[in-house]
Parts: C-alpha cells; structure tokens; sequence
C-alpha cells in the first residue's frame, strides 16, 4: 500500500478504524446483552409484526450507534432476501436546530436512500407537507421502517418555553402507523447520552413512544483494549511497535471508557507516523496525536460559547496574541479596555468589567486559560491575570469562523495597535 506520495503506508485497511465503519458482529466486544435485546426487540419485523420502540442510553462512544446499526444491517439483509424492502432511516440530530429541519433531514435521508429527489424544498413550505412527503415515500419504497434518530436530546427547537422539538418528533413518529400515515411497521429508536432523557418528554409523546430501555456502560480497559487489537488488522502486520495498542488504550481508558476516542487516537497515530513517513507507529506517534485531539477538543468548547463570552475570549487573546511586551500574560484591565474596543467596533452590547473578567474566569474551568491575582504595587490595587494554555491565535482564528467579528479580523494591524496602546498605558 503506498500513499500519494509512493511511501509505504502503516495502513492496510484504513476504513476499520473510521469511526463511522460498521463492523462485522465478530469485532464487537463486550456488547452481548445489548446486541441480544435489539435483536430481540427487533425480530418481529421479520414476520411482519411491529418491533417496540427503544431508548438507547449510555455515555459517549460506547456503542449505541454500533449495535444498532449492525442489527438493522442484518435486518435489511435478511428483509431483501425474501424480497422485502426494510428502510433504516436514520439522522443525528447534533447540527440540527428545529422539528422542521428534522422532519426535512428526514425526508432527505429517505430520498438519498432510494435514489429519488427530496421532492420539497428546505424552506418555504410548512412542516406539516413535509411531513407528507416522508410518509409518501416510504409508503412507495418500505414495506417497514426504523427511525434512528441519533443524540436526540440536542433536537429542543428555538423557544425554551414551548414542547421540546424531540418531543414532538418522537410523537410524530411513533404514532405515524396507528394513524395509518405510514401503511407498514414502524419502529423508532432514539439514542442519547441523557440518562434522564425521558424525564422532559411531554406526556402524550411518552406515552406514543413508550420505548423498551436498552443501557450502554462505559468500557473499561481491557475492554478498550480488546476493541483495539479487534481492528489490528487495519494496520500492516509489522507496523506497530508493542508499546502502542497498550498505550492507546490507557489513554482512552482516561477518557471515561469511550471506544470513539480510542479508535480515533489509534487512526490518528498511523496518519501522524504516515505524515512523518516513518513506516512504523511508534509511541512517540501516540502521544502527539493524543496532544493534536486535545487541542481540537478545547477549540470544539469555543464553539459552544455565548457571542459576549465568545467576545470577551477574543479580546482577551488578541491581547496574548499581539502583545509586545515580553511574556503573553494578559492583564485583565488590558483586556477590558480591548474587548470595549471591539465591542464598539462591531456595535454589540458591552458588558461591565466585573462581567468581563467572569466571562474569562469561566474559560479557565474549560482548561483554556489560567488565571491568577496580581497587584499594582503599593496602592496600586490588584488585578487578574489571564494566560493561555494553548495558542490564542488558534483560538481567534476559530471564533471568527462564526461570529460577526470576521469584520475585526480584517482590521488586524489596528487591532494590534490598539493592544500595544493599551499595554504601554498600563505598564506606564
Ligand atoms: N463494543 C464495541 N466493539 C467494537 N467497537 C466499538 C464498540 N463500541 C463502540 N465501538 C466503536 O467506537 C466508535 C463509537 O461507537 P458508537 O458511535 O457506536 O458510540 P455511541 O455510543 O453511539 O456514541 P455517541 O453517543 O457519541 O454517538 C465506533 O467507531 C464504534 O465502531
């Protein structure tokens, strides 16, 4: 196997180790119980009876999707070989904000399965043809269906005070066969971390979904390893050095038992001894990959963040960025002054100092900066200092990507300025 560039890759079969790749029943580990009930709960579709509903439940990367992938596989087969037609139809409801744009993903699920157009377009149209339209191209092509709807308890809609957007869903869905919208069986299975996901559904959606519980443990480190030396083979024979597969796996036993992780470090390891063209993964390949995800991890956490949060960061790092005063600690008076800077540049609201300060205090909990109190030297008062423990650069470069301060960014040289004014003012 050689990669672009004619080097031998570490890799022979790469796609064992995508986190994305269903593999056969005989890779699973540590997952019996599980895999029993959904098969169980889900025979009945191979007579042509309605399988329960399920909730499945556990902690990241301990394999809901897994299981009941590999299970709905198997069904599909078996379906198809009596000439059936099963349809798995199945999101993740993580990049979705609202029951209208579920019920569309849905829809575009189901066409891209059979090969047709979705046949409605994404807006303009109410939620309810939508709808419509899933049912009619399932009552076409399925005989029976299962909804796979994935992280669910992230699908709550826009307005807090309504009926969550997964509790209507979940009402939708279940109920679309009594009400005959659907013509065959229909089954959804919902997947989340939640363990009390149940608890905020509304009381009509609890009683339509009514799901057969099935719970996901976390894994422990002979498990994580034992997942790990199931996928070896995705590596040349010769291409890992022995400490790896342990190593691998006590890293990700450290993060809470979640196969994800461990998969992806071991993925990550080969492609870095790859870039290096080393031809063998070797610990030093382990722990700087586990160094890059890391790093990835706390800029996913900014994403996340309130736009005034989000705003306060920036400032704050743009200060540790451009600063040209020696060391990158950021005092906290500096970057308030910055972050009013900013704020009045974009024209958002700005925040008093104590909320300021608070904002990038909260940071530190997330391990993205450390803070410290300082004084001012006799009856110069105290105040806080912020460093950052990765690079603020990165940090200001990813808010950008979503905010409405991409337009500070092309002010960078002012931006730099106004850091550098600020600084020389307080350390005067
Ligand atoms: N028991 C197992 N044996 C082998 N591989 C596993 C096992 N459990 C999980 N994996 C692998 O770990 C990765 C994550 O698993 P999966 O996506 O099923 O987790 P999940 O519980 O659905 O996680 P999340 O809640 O984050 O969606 C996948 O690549 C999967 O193949």
């Amino acid at each position: 196997m050689l990669d672009d560039e004619g080097k031998a890759s570490v890799f022979v079969d790469r796609d064992l180790v995508e986190p994305d790749t269903i593999i056969d029943e005989e890779r699973i580990v540590g997952r019996d119980e599980q895999l029993e009930s959904v098969v169980s709960f889900l025979k009945p579709t191979l007579q042509g009876n309605r399988p329960p509903n399920m909730l499945l439940y556990g902690p990241a990367g301990t394999g809901k999707s897994l299981i009941i992938g590999a299970v709905t596989q198997q069904i599909i087969e078996l379906c198809q070989s009596k000439g059936e037609r099963f349809g798995v139809v199945d999101i993740n409801c993580q990049p979705i904000n609202t029951l209208d744009q579920a019920v569309f993903e849905l829809v575009q699920t189901v066409a891209k399965d059979i090969g047709v157009e979705a046949g409605v377009p994404e807006t303009g149209v109410s939620t309810k043809r939508k709808y419509r339209r899933l049912y009619e191209l399932i009552n076409e092509h399925y005989d029976s269906v299962i909804f796979i709807i994935d992280e669910i308890d992230l699908l709550v809609g826009r307005q807090a005070s309504e009926e969550p957007a997964y509790s209507k869903l979940l009402y939708q869905l279940s109920r679309a066969s009594n009400t005959n919208e659907i013509e065959g069986q229909v089954s959804v299975a919902a997947l989340t971390n939640d363990p009390k996901f149940m608890e905020n559904i509304d009381g009509r959606a609890e009683s339509s979904f009514n799901p057969r519980d099935i719970y996901f443990p976390d894994y422990d480190a002979n498990q994580l390893r034992q997942i790990l030396d199931n996928r070896r083979d995705a590596f040349r024979d010769d291409a890992l050095s022995d400490d790896v597969l342990p190593l691998v796996s006590a890293f990700a036993a450290q993060s809470h038992g979640d196969a994800r992780k461990a998969i992806d470090l071991f993925r990550g390891a080969g492609d870095l001894a790859d870039e290096c063209g080393d031809g063998e993964v070797r610990e030093e390949h382990v722990r700087e990959s586990q160094q890059e995800i890391d790093k990835d991890r706390s800029l996913k956490l900014i994403e996340g963040l309130t736009t005034q949060k989000k705003i306060s960061l920036y400032a704050t790092a743009s200060v540790a960025n451009f600063s040209s005063w020696s060391g990158s600690s950021v005092p906290s008076p500096v970057g308030f002054k910055v972050y009013q800077w900013v704020t009045d540049e974009i024209d958002a609201d700005q925040m008093t100092r104590e909320t300021y300060v608070k904002y990038v205090k909260e940071l530190s909990t997330y391990g993205l900066i450390s803070t410290s109190r300082k004084g001012r030297g006799r009856g110069g008062g105290m105040y806080m200092e912020f460093t950052f423990t990765g690079d603020p650069e990165a940090m200001m470069n990813r808010i950008v990507d979503d905010t409405r301060l991409g337009s500070i960014a092309d002010q960078e040289a002012l931006l730099q300025s106004v850091v550098n004014a600020q600084l020389k003012e307080f350390h005067s």
